[in-house]
């Protein structure tokens, strides 16, 4: 939601159309990027969206420090809307630049066209790849501390019991014998320490999910543009996942856990921000899977609702999958006793939640993982038709729009292609290497 907003302001300064070119150089840089670690790092970056504004050869080769009180690089403390922004940039500059120096054209509003609702049961590999991209961030960015340990051992606890994909739930479990050992509860990291820590653990070729995860691409949650979907779809898919497992009696732990990790390890602030906010407004403890389930599709569904708007105020959003209210009637049409438009368009149903339960527990349950008990039992058998299981999948009754990168990487994945796999991997690495600097 940001972006359009820097957008704006950049483009009064960068690029052929600009308003007032050369004045100043607006960049940007994907601190959840594994090449970027080193740089982001350097300047302490903890959270998004980090404005920073000094004169380019000092980001160059400056190790910053807010602290710092005499520096060339500032932090920009009031710069979340593209007004803001810009007043601060222009009390700096004392110039007087407004917005409408250049119209700014939103290029983001192409058709839309629907998604086949059905692709859940290829979920599972982004449940995989979201578990490891978490645990990627957490590590790159060093947020186990003193105060977020506990929270990251009791969400571990959860998945080695309940994720959907069993060597995840193994590589949980890897993850906990070995907690104390790399992360001993006396000890409160130096940034020294815990680069060491990040790199035996890289040593130890510790992937959550896996040698081949995170494989680089998204499957189900992949947008029809690069920045948009993945990690945050696959989270709440995870989340979902995990809510139709439990038992009753851990919903009121699930329910804390997932509030505290999302709390202490998604760093989209206003995410976590948000979903705190859902969090702390429950009062009464959960007593069943059924009330801890039905919470998040709702709190999910507020989510959309408020994201509904500002995509469509702002243009943000991922054109072929616009915000909705969910299930689609079509997806669980017993899922609605009745449902009605208010006179600003928005959908207003009367749920049966009698009907949503099942239709959630079927499809984050059952239909998740149908689809990787097939690849686990195939890989079980010589990993040679992964590339011809996701091909028959795609023209089953669980009809499955597999993008042909991704059936490639995942039939890669099960060394059958080794030299494709490699070529395409060196692609994936390039374009994300490309896109990181522009
Ligand atoms: C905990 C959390 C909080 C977030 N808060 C914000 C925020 O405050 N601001 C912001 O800009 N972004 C927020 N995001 C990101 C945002 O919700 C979307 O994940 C992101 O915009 C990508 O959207 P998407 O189209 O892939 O669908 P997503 O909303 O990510 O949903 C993924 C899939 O889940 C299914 N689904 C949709 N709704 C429901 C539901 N109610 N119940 C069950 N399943 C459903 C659909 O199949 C959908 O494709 C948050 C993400 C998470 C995980």
């Amino acid at each position: 939601n940001y972006k359009p907003h820097y957008e704006k302001v950049a483009k009064l300064f960068n690029g052929p159309n600009a308003a007032h070119p050369g004045r100043i150089l607006m960049a940007r840089v994907d601190c959840a990027s594994k090449v970027n670690v080193d740089l982001c790092s350097r300047f302490s970056v903890d959270h998004y969206p980090f404005l920073l504004w000094g004169p380019p050869p000092k980001f160059a080769n400056t190790k910053w420090d807010r602290k710092q009180e005499k520096s060339d690089i500032k932090l920009i403390d009031d710069g979340r809307t593209a007004e803001r922004l810009l007043m601060w940039i222009n009390k700096q500059l004392e110039s007087s630049f407004t917005l409408d120096d250049k119209k700014y054209e939103n290029e983001n509003m192409l058709p839309n066209s629907t998604s086949d609702p059905k692709q859940v049961v290829q979920a599972i590999y982004d449940v995989e790849e979201a578990t490891a991209h978490a645990l990627q961030i957490i590590l790159e960015h060093k947020m186990i501390k003193a105060d977020t340990r506990d929270s990251l051992i009791r969400f571990l606890q959860i998945l080695v019991a309940h994720h959907p994909s069993k060597r995840c739930r193994r590589g949980s479990a890897e993850l906990l014998i070995n907690f104390d050992d790399h992360w001993p509860s006396n000890l409160s990291l130096s940034s020294q320490d815990s680069s060491k820590l990040l790199e035996s653990v890289a040593a130890d070729n510790h992937k959550i999910c896996g040698k081949e995860v995170p494989r680089g691409y998204w499957i189900f949650c992949r947008g029809s543009k690069s920045e948009t979907r993945g990690f945050s779809c696959g989270l709440w898919v995870l989340l979902h996942s995990l809510t139709v497992q439990i038992g009753d009696g851990e919903s009121q732990s699930t329910f804390t856990s997932i509030c505290d990790f999302i709390h202490n390890f998604f760093i989209c602030e206003e995410c976590r921000k948000h979903f705190y906010d859902m969090c702390s407004s429950v009062s009464v403890p959960f007593k069943s899977a059924r009330d801890l389930s039905l919470w998040l599709w709702s709190t999910h569904n507020k989510v959309n609702e408020r994201l509904m708007k500002e995509e469509k105020d702002m243009g943000t959003g991922d054109p072929s999958f616009p915000k909705a209210i969910w299930p689609p009637k079509a997806l669980c049409p017993s899922c609605y006793r009745s449902s009605s438009r208010t006179s600003d368009g928005a959908l207003q149903v009367d749920w049966n939640e009698d009907e949503v339960f099942p239709f959630l527990v079927n499809y984050y349950g059952k239909t998740l993982v149908s689809s990787y008990k097939e690849t686990y039992m195939e890989s079980l058998q010589g990993r040679t038709q992964v590339g011809a299981a996701l091909a028959d999948d795609a023209s089953s009754s669980h009809a499955a729009r597999v993008p042909i990168g991704a059936a490639l990487g995942v039939a890669a994945a099960s060394c059958t292609f080794g030299a494709l796999a490699c070529f395409w991997r060196t692609q994936q690495k390039n374009r994300k290497q490309r896109k990181n600097w522009n």
